[in-house]
């Protein structure tokens, strides 16, 4: 499936899909929430999901995203708010009513069966008469990679082959709507990496609504139409994923990206006419946000060069060598005081430990937040 050409994206009904209002889920005593014994998961959040869109739910642990999928599943009640898919309410639609797909960390394999058989299960449950669920198998294990594997029996498979298992048992109903929760998360990580781009054209290929659950920012940008972002059962953020990277819409929001530092914005001074994309300009209190690749260890004196700012000083703390590039750790004060950051040595000579850096903000890998 990694090598079949990206299929294009169905059409989307603007009327269809799901649509979340002001949900509330609670756990322990509802009475009690926010003071003892009661914990609000979700407090609030409204979310739309177009027809054929894939959303992806980013957050830290603990911030709500599991309940919240839940709660969409019917697994778990709403206190408030409601669930509609295509316009129909949900309330009092239990879980195997309701037509939707779930896939959760472990596959959870029915190890008794074959591979074909755990394919063909939600089938079955639904008498599909026989044939037509061995062609709806073949299909679906084609569409996950693993065509001619019906007859495997699933103990022989990795964790990654079981998890396409997983993902072509789910698909094989064609549900409503899919619910993934951290699908890839026990897997590691060049194979999570793999399988998040074979589950994106998987789900693009077969037209799937679907809601996928993550806490790695990699993984919900691979993945996903648009990115929903929560913190403490609230929704801070909702955009596709370059928008939600160009332009987050604050700094907890950029911090959760992978945003490494925040400077005052005007710590940016375009060098040379024209100055830079992005970066340059007054602030009205905005905050350059500093992102992996937003520092770059430059020569002096031309560092200024290409687009970057004004030079800092560094001091060295070490470095390392990954995809391809040198990434050096410096103690630096972009004018927020000193920070240990990360700044890109590519195309340069790679300082030494103890040695001074110049560096300079590359407005490419910069955005800017409210202060
Ligand atoms: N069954 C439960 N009973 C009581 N509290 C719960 C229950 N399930 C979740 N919680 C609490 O609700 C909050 C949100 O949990 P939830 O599992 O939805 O978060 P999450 O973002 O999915 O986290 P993770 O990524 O760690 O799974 C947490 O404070 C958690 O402790």
């Amino acid at each position: 499936m990694g090598a079949r050409e990206p299929s294009p994206r169905p059409a989307r009904d603007a009327g269809g899909g799901l649509a979340v209002r002001d949900v509330v889920v609670r756990y322990g005593d509802a009475s009690r929430a926010g003071k003892r014994g009661g914990t609000t998961a979700v407090d609030g959040v409204s979310l739309d999901v177009a027809d054929g869109e894939v959303l992806a739910l980013l957050g830290p642990s603990g911030c709500g995203k599991s309940s919240l999928l839940r709660a969409v599943a019917g697994l778990e009640p709403v206190a408030a708010g409601r669930v509609l898919l295509d316009g129909a309410d949900l309330a009092g639609v239990p879980v195997h009513r309701r037509g939707f797909g779930l896939m959760f960390q472990e596959g959870q394999l029915f190890p008794h069966r074959d591979v074909g058989r755990n394919v063909a299960y939600g089938l079955q449950a639904a008498r599909v008469p026989r044939a037509e669920q061995e062609e709806r198998v073949r299909e679906l294990l084609d569409v996950v990679g693993l065509a001619g594997y019906a007859r495997r029996a699933v103990v022989t498979l990795s964790g990654g082959e079981r998890q396409r298992v997983a993902l072509a048992r789910a698909l094989a109903p064609r549900p409503r709507l899919l619910l993934l929760d951290e699908p890839l998360s026990a897997l590691d990580r060049g194979l999570r990496e793999r399988l998040a781009v074979d589950v994106r054209d998987v789900l693009h290929e077969t037209g799937t609504t679907a809601v996928f659950v993550t806490h790695d920012h990699d993984e919900a940008f691979t993945v996903a139409d648009r990115v929903a972002v929560m913190s403490a059962g609230r929704l801070l953020q909702v955009a596709p994923p370059e928008e939600l990277w160009r332009s987050p819409a604050s700094r907890q929001v950029a911090g959760f990206l992978g945003y490494q530092a925040f400077v005052p914005a005007g710590a940016f001074v375009p060098a040379g006419a024209g100055g830079a994309d992005g970066a340059g300009g007054a602030d009205g209190g905005e905050l350059l946000a500093v992102g992996p690749t937003g520092l770059r260890v430059v020569t002096e004196p031309d560092g200024a060069g290409e687009g970057h700012g004004t030079p800092f000083h560094g001091v060295v703390v070490g470095s390392v060598f990954r995809r391809g590039r040198a990434e050096v750790t410096v103690d630096v004060d972009l004018g927020a005081g000193e920070q240990r950051l990360v700044a890109i040595a590519d195309g340069v000579d790679v300082p030494g430990e103890g040695d001074k850096a110049v560096l300079a903000l590359d407005p490419r890998g910069c955005a800017r937040v409210p202060g």
